[in-house]
């Protein structure tokens, strides 16, 4: 019997689509399928290849309106926060597109005159992605935008409360000219897939964004086959207001990289480390404005905040919301839920805050909702021993109209990705990835496509 699954739009409970769960011999054959693709794709010339990625590029433009409210009813996102990511998700596509054309070698002076040294860049080969529900559309296109300007074959295990923006970008890839055994999705349960991709030598390489916990696991049982891997995993960012920061740049740019898709980001504002001299000030700016955020249907106009994913999504919120409370956490705005069990839909108020301390789970679990505590410090190395001291080093952002301070911060800060009196620091262009346990490797600008890339060199003897 063939197995299905719903998804379901997260705002109102409703289901918007049912698909088919591949079979593991589904998913074999598409790995065989794409394994073949990637003898013939590799050997395109690296021109052809950015024609048909710009041509993908131009096709997504034409239907962004489309992906934008498939992304809005699959994930739950507001419409103009969809349309923010399909023209991020496609920035992506338009760099990698060019990229393809400056995949460089280089030569190398031998040491012996009748020898010469030439170093060559070759794809890796079929790469398998896994992609998470919040950002379905650009969390795929910086894994597959590189790999296929590079060379390589891809398949995609999208996740499974948001598949249909894969599905939509598939077909587009397709009516672009990317052939069908080059660019494959299958879908159905992540750990059964992960591992059929892990253990599959055709695969030679895994790239994921998703939760430390599995990427670790995904690195592990990629040793086997000595894959390729690329792990954009967990984060828990900081963010330090200085005290001579410009109070209002900092809370309409916290309000950003916090609110943003309902607090689901992993580079999202979770921990706010503000200096005493400037704290009571800063909250009450910043919870006046989160106070005015507007929550629900993101199809619906005006709206700011969309729902959560899930229950179990809800559920770490509040928890984290109620634990905070219990140890003497100040509530300035927000702090309940609106729920409907029967519907299954969970929306959380946007909330800040006051009087955060260590003790409290929220300041060293990761967040992934409309919730941000403050805590305030005293000298500038108290905030950075607070902001460095856990596993993670994915974002860190801090305000400070001090170069001083601000050159000294990003030494010390042990983040992959910073922001200096800026909440969106993301782009297309930079190479966007964690330090320590929040990941491996980097997606975005050239080192996004070098991960792509094998070296090899060749050494001719016996020149005149
Ligand atoms: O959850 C991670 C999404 C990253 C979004 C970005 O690139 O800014």
């Amino acid at each position: 019997m063939v197995q299905t699954f719903d998804v379901k739009n997260p705002a109102t409970g409703a289901v918007i689509d049912t698909l088919k769960i591949n079979t593991k011999e589904e998913v074999q054959a598409a790995i065989e399928s794409c394994h073949e693709g990637f003898k013939e794709w590799q050997k395109t010339d690296a021109h052809h290849r950015s024609g048909i990625i710009k041509e993908w590029f131009r096709l997504i433009n034409e239907n962004k309106d489309e992906l934008a409210e498939i992304i809005t009813k699959e994930s739950g996102k507001p419409l103009h926060e969809a349309l923010g990511e399909v023209a991020y998700a496609n920035a992506y596509i338009e760099w990698y597109a060019e990229e393809a054309k400056r995949i460089y070698g280089r030569t190398v002076p031998a040491n012996s005159p009748n020898k010469n040294i030439i170093i060559k860049k070759q794809p890796v080969g079929l790469v398998a992605g896994i992609t998470p529900w919040n950002f379905p559309a650009a969390m795929l296109t910086r894994k597959v935008a590189p790999a296929l300007a590079a060379g390589c074959s891809f398949i995609i295990k999208p996740a499974a409360e948001t598949p249909l923006t894969t599905m939509k970008l598939v077909e587009l890839a397709y009516a672009a000219g990317v052939p069908k055994n080059v660019f494959k999705a299958v879908n159905g349960s992540g750990s059964e897939i992960g591992s059929l991709f892990t253990d599959s030598p055709l695969v030679r390489k895994i790239t994921f964004t998703g939760s430390t916990p599995v990427g670790k696991s995904l690195i592990e049982n990629s040793a086997a086959t000595v894959k390729h891997v690329s792990m954009e995993l967990g984060g828990h960012a900081p963010i330090i207001v200085c005290g001579d920061a410009d109070i209002d740049i900092a809370v309409d740019q916290t309000i950003a990289s916090k609110f943003r898709n309902a607090g689901q980001t992993c580079i999202c504002a979770n921990r706010l480390f503000v200096h005493e001299s400037v704290v009571d000030e800063f909250s009450e700016k910043l919870s006046a404005k989160v106070a005015q955020l507007k929550v629900g249907n993101g199809l619906e106009e005006n709206i700011q905040v969309g729902p959560l994913i899930n229950k179990k999504a809800y559920e770490k919120v509040s928890g984290q919301a109620e634990n905070a409370r219990g140890l003497g956490a100040e509530i300035l705005c927000g702090g309940k839920g609106i729920t409907d069990d029967e519907k299954e839909t969970y929306f959380f108020e946007p909330t800040v805050i006051k009087n955060a301390n260590q003790e409290m789970e929220i300041m060293s679990e990761e967040t992934f909702g409309p919730l941000i505590p403050i805590q305030s410090f005293t000298d500038i190395e108290e905030a950075v021993e607070l902001a460095n001291s856990l596993p993670f080093g994915l974002a860190a952002y801090y305000f400070t109209n001090d170069y001083r301070t601000g050159l000294y911060l990003s030494d010390q800060l042990d983040f992959g990705v910073i922001g200096w009196n800026d909440g969106a620091p993301s782009a297309a262009h930079a190479p966007f990835g964690g330090l320590k346990e929040s990941g491996l490797g980097k997606e975005g600008g050239p080192e996004g496509i070098e991960a792509y890339l094998d070296t090899k060199y060749l050494s001719i003897g016996n020149l005149i």
